[in-house]
């Protein structure tokens, strides 16, 4: 059962919103989301009723126990999925509702995606793989962010490589400048160090900072590992598909510490990985 708190940061709008904006106003906003995938006795509710403000200009990390949730609100808050009740919105457009073209087109202009398998195209090389979206799109390239972007991931004197010609790192570079490439108003990225060596990784998450600091970019990170939330402004922690917690300027540590709190709600014969019980305790600092 959840606890009075838990209900509380579900409940409707204007008491309390995790995540909530800050002056620079709200690049995805979502109210009463609710997922449910299947139906009948087998149905899994993956996204309770959750509201949410992602705050533009901040780097946003999405954390919780297997199975709580992120990857599937990650989806329905970039229109990748479609939602079983409740709205959401980029910017001031409601997407909830929009047809297939029109949630592709929305996401192909103003969102950039990073993924933990790069998904880069073999045959591309380097430069050809940052402008492909926009290629597809008809869109010319701002030149002058193009070569910030570049410039700033380090990839200069990689543009003409194809991904095999190039390190874990460096191909997962190329995917974010990809996805700063059309200046989106918000870039999602799923484990986007997943694949990658403790110092690439490190890498990527520094230029994911960057952008966030130094190009203004918006960025909503879903991830297992403290040590990346720790380089974002916010985390939201999510169990059962609720969230249950946030933190403002995280350290590994702390994140480390709130999320053994999930652990120990596992009892004994409950370590398939799967979500933590729903009575998380929220004594929030
Ligand atoms: N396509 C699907 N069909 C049925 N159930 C699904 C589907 N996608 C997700 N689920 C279920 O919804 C719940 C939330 O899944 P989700 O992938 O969002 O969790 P997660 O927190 O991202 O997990 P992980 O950390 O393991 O990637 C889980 O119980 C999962 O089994």
């Amino acid at each position: 059962m959840p606890t009075s708190e838990e209900t509380a940061l579900s409940t409707p709008a204007a008491q309390y919103v995790p995540g909530h904006a800050s002056a620079g106003g709200i690049a995805a906003r979502a109210r009463g989301l609710t997922k449910a995938y299947g139906s009948g006795e087998t149905t899994v509710l993956a996204l309770d009723s959750v509201d949410v403000d992602i705050a533009r200009g901040r780097f946003t990390a999405v954390m919780g126990p297997s199975g709580s949730g992120k990857s599937t609100l990650m989806h329905c808050l970039a229109g990748l999925d479609n939602v079983s009740a409740g709205q959401v919105w980029l910017g001031d457009t409601e997407i909830t509702g929009l047809r297939e073209k029109e949630l592709t087109r929305l996401r192909r202009d103003r969102i950039g995606f990073m993924f933990q398998s790069f998904n880069l195209i073999p045959t591309l090389n380097a430069l050809e793989n940052i402008t492909l979206p926009m290629d597809i799109a008809g869109k010319k390239p701002d030149e002058k962010w193009l070569d910030q972007v570049i410039d700033t991931l380090g990839l200069r004197d990689r543009l003409k490589h194809r991904p095999s010609q190039l390190s874990g790192g460096q191909q997962q570079r190329v995917a974010c400048a990809r996805a700063l490439a059309s200046r989106p108003e918000l870039i999602f990225a799923d484990e986007p160090t997943g694949n990658l060596d403790s110092r690439a990784g490190l890498e990527v998450l520094g230029f994911l900072r960057e952008a966030v600091d130094q190009l203004g970019q918006t960025v909503v990170m879903v991830t297992h590992d403290p040590g990346a939330a720790a380089h974002s402004d916010l985390v939201l922690f999510l169990a059962d598909g609720r969230i249950v917690d946030e933190m403002e300027r995280p350290t590994a540590e702390a994140v480390l510490e709130r999320m053994k709190r999930f652990d120990s709600l596992r009892g004994p014969s409950d370590g398939d990985g799967s979500a933590a019980s729903a009575d998380v305790n929220l004594d929030k600092d």
